[in-house]
């Protein structure tokens, strides 16, 4: 029975299929997947089942530090970079959850929350414009006023929520779908929290059919503070900044490191403004993380 993963609990994973949801367990000892991964399950009654296959993925989003890596999510079209107003975000985390999703062949959308909040629009805006001069879609959006236009572009994408803790995430995702708000209120009652708090991934259907991939869908995933980016290759790295795309292999030395190297062609970029000061420091920043989680842990 073809099934997609719709929470993924550690050791064992919720599976939609057409006869329902299943509490699914893998076959072999060692396997990890993901939320939107496609399966084949077999059903083994009392709600259970085994997880056969795993169908080939589209691509992975997934983030690691120097001894760790996470899987995130699976077969993905689009993710939604939840920014606000206020408090103030880090355009940094922008940029490395553009790189996570450029380095997967996934498209970043920016959603600018809280626009509600007038007298603080103009600075995010101000904070946004190098992505949005790349061509990146940043779409403003009040999340207590509703998000209608936003469902809208989602209709028919398989998108994945990210963003700081505070910009309004939760907000957003209950007015998207309406069952998240139940999910995370019997969570936060079991937990006694009073909180709504997102502690695992969670994929819903947007339509309000059972997930599948003929139809769109959306994955709420915990706040994501820090986005580790330590299984990327140097060179990965540099491919995902679009702007730099057209100037890699243009330094004069092949093995420029873009430091202080003479006749280096993003330097020369940076220099005319052809790249964005901020972003070029981005780059700088998640290189040097990169290299020592290298050196923590030669094995990457
Ligand atoms: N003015 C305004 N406030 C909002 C909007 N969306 C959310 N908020 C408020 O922002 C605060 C944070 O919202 P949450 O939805 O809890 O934020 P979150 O990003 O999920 O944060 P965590 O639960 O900590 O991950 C709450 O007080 C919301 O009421 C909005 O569109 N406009
Ligand atoms: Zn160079």
């Amino acid at each position: 029975m073809e099934g997609v993963i719709v929470a993924a609990f550690g050791r064992h994973y919720e599976v939609a299929t057409p006869a329902g949801r299943l509490q699914c367990y893998p076959r072999g000892k060692k396997s990890s997947f993901a939320c939107g991964d496609r399966v084949a399950v077999v059903p083994g009654g009392d709600g259970q089942g085994v997880i056969e296959t795993l169908h080939p993925r589209r691509n992975l989003l997934w983030r690691s530090d120097a001894f760790r890596e996470k899987l995130i999510a699976a077969n993905l079209s689009h993710i939604l970079i939840v920014v606000a107003t206020e408090p103030g975000f880090s355009d940094l985390l922008v940029s490395r959850c553009i790189v996570a999703a450029e380095s997967q062949d996934i498209t970043p959308l920016i959603v600018l929350n809280k626009a509600d909040l007038g007298e603080r629009l103009e600075a995010a805006r101000a904070q946004l414009a190098p992505f949005r001069a790349l061509g990146y879609e940043v779409i403003e959006v009040s999340a207590l006023n509703g998000a209608e236009g936003l469902m809208k572009r989602l209709a028919g994408l398989h998108a994945i929520l990210v963003g700081q803790s505070g910009m309004g995430k939760s907000t957003l995702t209950n007015a998207l779908i309406p069952e998240a708000n139940a999910a995370t209120r019997e969570i936060s009652e079991a937990l006694d929290s009073g909180k709504h708090t997102t502690t695992f991934a969670r994929l819903y259907a947007l339509d309000g059919t059972a997930p599948d991939n003929a139809h769109g869908w959306l994955i709420d995933s915990p706040g994501l503070q820090v986005f580790g980016l330590a299984h990327l290759a140097a060179d990965d790295l540099a491919e995902s900044f679009i702007e730099f795309r057209p100037l890699l292999g243009q330094c004069r030395f092949r093995d420029c490191r873009h430091e202080a190297e003479p006749g280096c062609a993003l330097l020369a970029a940076l220099a005319d403004g052809r790249i964005h000061p901020r972003r070029f420091e981005h780059y700088r920043t998640i290189r040097a993380e990169i290299a020592e989680a290298k050196r923590l842990n030669p094995g990457w």
